[in-house]
């Protein structure tokens, strides 16, 4: 099996020569175009779509037969024809020339192949299964497409402003790459996603170069109640379903980690037969080492992290300069529990 490497191209003025002038050869000129390629095809005939780019002036049309010497000066070249005899001569004159090519569903005469492509504003996922399964590059397309991560590209606009912002103050370099993680957070996005996109812009660049803790990663210390896994309070929740990592103990109600995402990592703080129980210490570092990472965590305790727990005795190794955490208590606290028949 071919192992392809993946680029993305810049066409800008390029010649582009695409072999074939049928529904296909339109489908890749649409897209040529969008790129600014300079754009020659080569065919008898031509549909009515690439007639009409052809009388705009956007792309050349060589109203003939294919012959050696057409690939003369290109930078790429796609042969959409429908015989396999002309793609093997557009691909030997490729090969003459050093022209990279594609042709449509004929691997053995292509230098590139096609991917799978889903597009949101200059965020451009490519897909390829590597010519083992097209139809599979198709349905990750399609899925993809629908997913939920997608959103993040709607930032693109208010990241671009930020960096070019801080390019232009001479701040870009300074900044820590782990803190344009922390700083990419759900509630940027809702702000862009409401429409808020100055707004978004500011808190943003505040995070990236502001010294008052804002942008730094958090750890969310959640209390997992006495038991009962209703009794955990809404931010808890809210905090265990943005969470990358979740380091939980025996305490906490098992049903409680379905609200982390399925893609975070859970991690099982307690002690497990045959392995050493973490120690106060190994977990801090834990928490600490997953936050730096860019890792949004939650630690889920059995109980009230400030009445069972050590969460009152925040840790002395806590990097002031690297991540805060937030508490959310079980609710209502065991202390504050109203006093049951059997109670003392
Ligand atoms: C190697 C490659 C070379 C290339 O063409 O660049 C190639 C080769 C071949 N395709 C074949 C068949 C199909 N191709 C598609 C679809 C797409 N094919 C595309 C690319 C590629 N196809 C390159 C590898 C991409 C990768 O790495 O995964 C996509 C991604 C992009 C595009 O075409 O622009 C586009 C998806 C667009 C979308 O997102 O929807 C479907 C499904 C469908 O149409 O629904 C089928 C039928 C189902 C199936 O076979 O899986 C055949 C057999 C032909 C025959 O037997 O006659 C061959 C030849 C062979 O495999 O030997
Ligand atoms: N139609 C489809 O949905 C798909 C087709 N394909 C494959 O892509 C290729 C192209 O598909 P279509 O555009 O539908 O085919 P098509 O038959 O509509 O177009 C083929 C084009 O190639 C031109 N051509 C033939 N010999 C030539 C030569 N010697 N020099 C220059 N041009 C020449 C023809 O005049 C025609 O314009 C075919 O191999 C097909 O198997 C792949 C995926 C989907």
């Amino acid at each position: 099996m071919t192992t392809y490497y993946p680029v993305y191209l810049n066409l800008r003025g390029r010649r582009c020569v695409i072999v074939g002038g049928g529904t296909v050869a339109e489908g890749k000129i649409t897209r040529l175009l969008d790129s600014g390629a300079d754009i020659c095809v080569v065919s008898p005939d031509a549909t009515p779509g690439i007639r009409q780019f052809v009388a705009g002036g956007s792309v050349r049309w060589e109203q003939r037969e294919y012959r050696h010497g057409d690939l003369d000066g290109a930078f790429i070249a796609i042969a959409a024809t429908n015989v396999r005899e002309v793609n093997r001569r557009i691909f030997e004159e490729a090969e003459q020339r050093g022209v990279m090519l594609n042709a449509v569903d004929d691997p053995p005469n292509c230098s590139f192949i096609a991917p799978s492509i889903v597009q949101r504003g200059p965020v451009t996922l490519a897909i390829s299964t590597g010519g083992v399964s097209p139809a599979l590059a198709r349905k990750l397309r399609e899925s993809l497409q629908t997913s939920e991560a997608l959103g993040w590209a709607e930032l693109s606009s208010i990241m671009a402003v930020a960096r070019s912002h801080l390019r232009e103050t001479g701040m870009l370099a300074s900044i820590d790459p782990q803190r344009w993680q922390c700083c990419i957070t759900p509630d940027l996005l809702a702000m862009v996603q409401d429409g808020r996109q100055v707004e978004a812009t500011e808190s943003l660049l505040a995070g990236l170069t502001g010294d008052d803790g804002r942008g730094l990663c958090k750890v969310y210390l959640i209390g997992a109640g006495p038991g009962d896994p209703g009794l955990l309070t809404v931010k808890g929740r809210d905090a265990l379903e943005r969470a990358d990592v979740v380091v939980y103990d025996r305490l906490a109600h098992p049903s409680l980690l379905d609200y982390a995402p399925p893609s975070a990592e859970r991690i099982f703080a307690g002690k497990a037969r045959g392995q050493q129980e973490l120690t106060q210490d190994g977990i801090n570092d834990l928490l600490v080492q997953k936050a730096q990472a860019g890792h949004r965590v939650a630690r889920l305790k059995g109980g009230d992290p400030f009445v069972f727990g050590r969460a009152a005795r925040r840790p002395s190794p806590w990097p002031a300069t690297a991540s805060r955490s937030k508490s959310c208590p079980a609710y209502p606290r065991p202390s504050q529990l109203p006093p049951t028949p059997e109670s003392p």
